[in-house]
């Protein structure tokens, strides 16, 4: 058994991450890591210290698992050569202030974006005060949460919080800070300790924080990089001038869906994506979901099939263990920005459509599905039940979703 230690030269800290969990480390870092251009990358975790002082304890190497239908892979991703706790702030202000920083990456949750302290837009504004004072030169923040606009969110965000603290900052901010806009992917659920073993079992190295993830990825970025970047491309991501229908197609049907699942599944007893998408009943639920989206997507009818029937498979890969609790958190960001707008689009651009057909079965009851969600009161217990009972007893123990459709009712 041997632990993780770097044999050779780290390469030069030129991005800064905020945010470090397991997703950057699945998608940033890897991506980094496989443009294969020296980019090392300081990152800094959003709250709680752990994670950062047992990468710290292995010189910020990791071990990603890719999660495949031939078995697991591993890999050793490089590009992370700092780990630092929330609370570091010297090093925090010392990064931003470095011209040699030309890059943030930021994942920090929907929640994040707010204008609480210990939110990223105030980390943001005192590092890039230490920048402007520092004369550092460019930088290009690049918030890879799953936000609509997430560019323009970040944006407003700093602008609101530089008017009321530091007004003077303004055209400093305007010329040497681009906000990029990114629509990110790749299903990586919180580590387990299987996933611990799992790589002591193929690799014989006990890495105390691996991350497991899904094959597929993908990341799409518009936005300006004066100072330069990793060239991601090379490792797939995609830079184009607009995001949108990406954006939408990802928000929608994936993230949608998710909240979907998240909701209604523990109704029926599942703890898990795959376990859910594999239940006719919720499978049925998603499709009326896409079949709600599609008509509003800025994308080839074809494209669209193709990725309804590609994320169908990576839902119910039972290799990715994804629990619905985990992203039923936080539903009062998410439901918003993943249902919402295409619910009002339904009902706004094909008004009479949308009044003759009910909202799709599943999602009718999402909102009185979510207060039934543990931790959300009396009702939320009554889901608990459910799901202690086992998916037989539970089929018949919760609300709404369970309704039968009615003939002629499905879909368009
Ligand atoms: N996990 C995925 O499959 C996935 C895929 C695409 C996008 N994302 C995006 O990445 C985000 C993080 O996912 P993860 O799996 O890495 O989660 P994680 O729990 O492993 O890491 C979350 C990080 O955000 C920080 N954080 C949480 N709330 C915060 C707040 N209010 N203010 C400041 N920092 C905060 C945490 O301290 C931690 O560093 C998601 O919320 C989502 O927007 C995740
Ligand atoms: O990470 P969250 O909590 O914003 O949302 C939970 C999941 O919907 C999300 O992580 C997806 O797995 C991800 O967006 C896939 O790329």
């Amino acid at each position: 058994m041997s632990s993780l230690r770097r044999g050779t030269a780290a390469p030069p800290v030129r991005m800064v991450h905020l945010g470090l969990g397991s997703f950057s480390r699945a998608h940033q870092a890897w991506y980094t890591d496989r443009a294969g251009d020296d980019w090392g990358i300081a990152a800094f975790t959003g709250r709680r210290p752990d994670l950062a002082r047992a990468l710290a304890a292995q010189d910020g190497l990791y071990t990603l698992v890719t999660r495949g239908a031939g078995g697991d892979e591993f890999s050793v991703v490089r590009s992370l050569v700092r780990a630092h706790a929330a609370d570091e702030q010297d090093a925090w202000l010392r990064y931003l202030g470095s011209p040699d920083v030309r890059v943030v990456t930021v994942t920090v949750t929907e929640a994040g974006y707010g204008t609480a302290a210990d939110g990223a837009p105030a980390r943001l504004l005192a590092g890039l005060r230490a920048r402007r004072a520092a004369d550092a030169g460019p930088v290009t923040l690049v918030p890879c949460d799953n936000l609509p606009g997430n560019g323009a969110v970040l944006g407003a965000a700093l602008q609101h919080l530089m008017a009321e603290t530091d007004p003077a900052m303004a055209d400093w901010l305007r010329e040497q800070v681009s906000v990029a806009t990114t629509v990110v992917d790749r299903i990586t659920p919180a580590p387990t300790d299987d996933d611990r073993r799992a790589v002591l079992a193929g690799t014989g190295v006990d890495d105390r924080c691996p991350v497991a993830t899904e094959p597929f990825s993908e990341w799409v970025l518009a936005g300006a990089f004066p100072g330069g970047r990793p060239a991601w491309e090379t490792a797939g991501a995609v830079l184009t001038a607009d995001v949108t229908p990406f954006e939408d197609r990802k928000l929608w049907l994936l993230n949608g869906a998710h909240s979907l699942l998240a909701y209604a599944g523990p109704l029926r007893g599942w703890t898990t994506v795959a376990e859910a998408v594999t239940d006719p009943v919720c499978a049925g639920w998603v499709q009326e979901w896409w079949d709600t989206c599609a008509p509003h997507l800025d994308l080839p009818v074809d494209d669209v099939a193709r990725y309804r029937a590609a994320l169908l498979a990576r839902f119910a890969d039972p290799r990715i263990r994804h629990s619905l609790a985990q992203i039923a958190a936080d539903g009062s960001q998410k439901l918003p920005v993943r249902l919402l707008p295409v619910l009002r689009r339904d009902a706004g651009e094909r008004p009479a459509a949308a009044a003759r057909r009910p909202a799709p079965r599943g999602l009718a009851g999402a909102p009185r599905v979510w207060r039934q969600h543990p931790g959300a009161g009396r009702a939320g217990r009554r889901a608990a039940t459910a799901r202690r009972l086992g998916p037989a007893r539970a089929r018949g123990a919760g609300p709404g979703p369970r309704r039968r459709p009615r003939p002629g009712r499905r879909g368009r």
